[in-house]
């Protein structure tokens, strides 16, 4: 039996957590947040074994340890690491979305002789935090691993871990990785956030505004409702070369703007069909992950056939679910039924079929 550590339960803490506890049931995982609320839901839906309060007093009796917060946060709990005294075998990760300064700050580590892996599961939400979580949420989705100076049997070890994850693979050095995932996901961001600001600014004195957006708008702003505080930290942790990337993704677009008003149509149509041909060549099925899902959280009552009465209303209506998932329910206590839904619109219809019925909605994600 392994101790297994995870420091940070969000959304990927707490993944990570389900599929390792799938893949190997007898070993203990013990989490470690800075938010106590998500330690108390992380015990009481048996993500973890047991919390653990203070880090620095936790990590010496750990077979693994996986760093899991914010890329910041990353950074400094390799610093504190350095200073302790480990097990001897001990195998250290982390997941952050940045590799360049995560690998540089386990350089202390390193030299002391520790393992220290560098990893990222390139699969994730705009949703954050523990009840995120989901054990499926890295399917058939690519994990970058930086491996620096750690033995092959450690990778084997860190693989053998989280094979529970159902990920593909891909060895990588820092520089590479940052480059690819500025590019992929860093950019992607700011791109999103951007037109969403500017959007609400343009559209400030129109009555309606951005509710008016339909699919359109909101499929590629989804990632605009992504966790700022993580975002800030992987910004500034890639700053030079999404900065870089920025620039040629505003010569793209100001080539645009100028093919616009003059009103050029061969290079606006050639802008467009290069894009189409990119794209589709792309499909879904060579996209690495699980598309996103959409959740309705709602009250139901500690009665019998409770769950089955919104089951079949569903199923009446026919919107699929794809996943059910009671996240309280006790004797005398109503239950909150988390039900995940593929598509937005699949959601939103659930949503105003049970209410008509008289179920509370505690919120959609
Ligand atoms: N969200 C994604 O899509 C995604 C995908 C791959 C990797 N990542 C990376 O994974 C890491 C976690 O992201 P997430 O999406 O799970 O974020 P999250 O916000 O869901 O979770 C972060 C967790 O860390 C905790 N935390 C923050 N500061 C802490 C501290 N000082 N000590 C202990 N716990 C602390 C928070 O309370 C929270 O529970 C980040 O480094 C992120 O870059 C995110
Ligand atoms: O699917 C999403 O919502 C994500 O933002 C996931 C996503 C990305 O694709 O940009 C975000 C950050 C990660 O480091 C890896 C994956």
């Amino acid at each position: 039996m392994s101790q297994i550590l995870i420091k940070g339960l969000g959304l990927i803490g707490s993944s990570l957590a389900l599929a390792i506890r799938a893949a190997h049931p007898t070993d203990r995982i013990v989490g470690c947040d800075v938010n106590g609320e998500s330690l108390d839901y992380a015990v009481s839906q048996h993500l973890i074994d047991d919390r653990a309060d203070d880090f620095m007093a936790a990590a010496p009796s750990a077979d693994v340890i996986i760093l899991a917060g914010p890329v910041s946060v990353i950074c400094d709990d390799l610093a504190l690491l350095a200073s302790l005294t480990l097990k001897p075998d001990v195998l250290i990760t982390d997941v952050g979305s940045t590799k360049q300064t995560v690998l540089r700050a386990a350089q202390p580590l390193q030299q002391r002789g520790v393992t220290f892996i560098g990893g990222h599961p390139m699969a994730g939400s705009h949703k954050s935090g523990v009840t995120a979580g989901r054990a499926d949420l890295f399917e058939n989705a690519f994990y970058f691993l930086v491996p620096g100076l750690a033995p092959t049997s450690a990778v084997t070890r860190l693989q053998d871990l989280l094979v529970g994850t159902h990920v593909k693979w891909l060895t990588v050095t820092p520089t590479q990785h940052d480059r690819i995932v500025g590019q992929l996901s860093h950019l992607p961001h700011i791109v999103a956030a951007a037109l969403v600001n500017q959007t609400q600014a343009a559209l400030a004195d129109s009555p309606l505004g951005l509710r008016l957006a339909a699919g359109g708008f909101k499929s590629i702003t989804r990632i605009a409702s992504s966790d700022p505080t993580m975002w800030t930290a992987i910004l500034l942790n890639n700053g030079a070369l999404v900065a870089d990337q920025l620039k040629a993704y505003q010569a793209e677009l100001n080539r645009m703007e100028t093919a616009i008003t003059t009103q050029d149509v061969a290079q606006i149509k050639a802008f467009f069909t290069h894009a189409k041909t990119t794209r589709d060549h792309l499909g879904p099925d060579r996209l690495g992950s699980l598309p996103n899902f959409f959740d309705l959280f709602l009250n139901v009552p500690d009665q019998v056939g409770a769950i089955a009465d919104v089951t079949q209303r569903l199923a009446a209506a026919q919107l699929s679910l794809v996943n059910i998932h009671i996240l309280e329910i006790r004797e005398e206590v109503d239950g909150v039924l988390q039900l995940t839904f593929g598509e937005a619109a699949t959601r939103d219809q659930a949503a105003e079929l049970l209410q008509a019925a008289d179920y509370q909605i505690v919120r959609r994600s």
